[in-house]
């Protein structure tokens, strides 16, 4: 062993950081500067024109989206983003910057040493580029690249991978990198989400049914081999083990839809607006696709869905926060970190 490299356990669970120093990028979706037309008018076109996210043919996408979604959809959603600003932000980037300086603080804990977390956005800002810039300038020159999706799509961890090897293509020294991939049947994935039910349950009482409402995709995507349906799936399945539900009181649906290709079904929509008719009259969803609130969470389903659901004769519905800053959230979030630096860490 090379005495002078290796990671070393030193007191409790206080660990020496590995060296060259590394950092992590924590990296999620991205929301508009503002809640104005223009701004999100500005994020969709760039998030719209990811082939990962629109896989079209540009020629087909392009004029469809800048003749018609671009000079529609902006003025109808700045209005539903304003429903959620705070006062601070969009919640996406105000939970994503707590969650990063949570995650610092863990992490330089943990390896007595300051570690430095920086977050990268797919769309809008900061970018994964000036996340890079930031962790290169605090000295990392081994990066952890932490997208916050749990399940792998290639709509969204694959568009991470693609804007991370975009950045690589222009840098003359390239960092040492560690990508985690997925997190969808992680022991500590599903015991954050199972305490943060319990802890909902606590306060609110146990409704009839519990949906867990994962964001969707095209149906096509998954028919030509993304994993995501079948990860939400286990996710739901070994949430459900872990709160002792019986098959009767989960269901597993999907929202967001976009477009009019078909999507992964149930819609979540669809769904809650038929569940008082089959007798289940109080509901919990969570929305496990999502490390953080936001729109598609506070909006579409604490909101929008609840309305669609008591509207239906439903007579009590509870949306259950994401996992957000909480403590176990942060903790899964170290582990997948000290995961991802293990083989630095055994190679010295
Ligand atoms: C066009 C197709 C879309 C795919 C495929 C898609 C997949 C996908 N998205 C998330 C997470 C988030 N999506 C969010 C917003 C959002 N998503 C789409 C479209 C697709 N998403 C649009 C057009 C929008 C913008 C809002 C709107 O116009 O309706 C967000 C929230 C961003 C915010 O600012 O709060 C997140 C997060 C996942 C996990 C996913 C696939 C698994
Ligand atoms: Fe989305
Ligand atoms: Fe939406």
């Amino acid at each position: 062993m090379l005495a002078c490299r290796g990671i070393r356990l030193i007191k409790g669970n206080t660990l020496t950081s590995p060296s060259p120093a590394f950092g992590v990028l924590l990296v999620n979706l991205g929301t508009p500067d503002e809640p104005t037309p223009k701004a999100v008018k500005r994020f969709l076109k760039q998030f719209l024109s990811d082939p990962r996210v629109v896989d079209l043919s540009p020629w087909l996408w392009q004029p469809i989206l800048q003749g018609i979604i671009l000079n529609t959809r902006p003025k109808k959603v700045a209005k539903l983003y304003q429903s959620v600003w705070t006062e601070q932000g969009s919640p996406l980037m105000v939970i994503s910057e707590q969650q990063a300086q949570k995650l610092a603080t863990d992490l330089s804990a943990t390896f007595n040493q300051t570690i430095p977390v920086e977050l990268g956005m797919s769309y809008g800002n900061p970018s994964i580029e000036s996340g890079f810039t930031k962790l290169k300038a605090q000295g990392a020159e081994r990066i952890v690249v932490l997208p916050l999706y749990p399940q792998y799509s290639c709509s969204t961890v694959a568009s991470v991978f693609d804007a991370v090897a975009h950045y690589l293509t222009r840098v003359r020294d390239i960092p040492e990198l560690r990508f985690n991939k997925q997190y969808f049947d992680h022991e500590a994935y599903i015991a954050a989400l199972a305490h943060s039910v319990k802890r909902h349950w606590k306060i609110h009482g146990q409704a009839d049914k519990l949906i867990l409402s994962f964001h969707g995709i095209p149906l096509r995507y998954a028919t030509e081999g993304d994993p995501y349906p079948e990860q939400c799936r286990t996710t739901a399945k070994l949430l459900a083990q872990a709160l002792g539900l019986t098959d009767g009181q989960w269901q597993v649906c999907f929202q967001s839809r976009f477009g009019k290709e078909e999507w992964l079904t149930p819609y979540a929509d669809e769904l809650l607006a038929d569940l008082p008719r089959q007798g289940v009259k109080s509901v919990n969803v969570i929305c496990p696709a999502f490390a953080t609130d936001c729109l598609e969470t506070l909006e579409e389903i604490s909101i929008g869905a609840k309305e669609t659901f008591l509207h239906a004769g439903g007579e009590a519905y509870h949306f259950i926060p994401c996992l957000n800053d909480d403590e176990l959230h942060i903790e899964l979030l170290r582990l997948l970190v000290q995961e991802q630096t293990q083989s630095w860490i055994s190679a010295e």
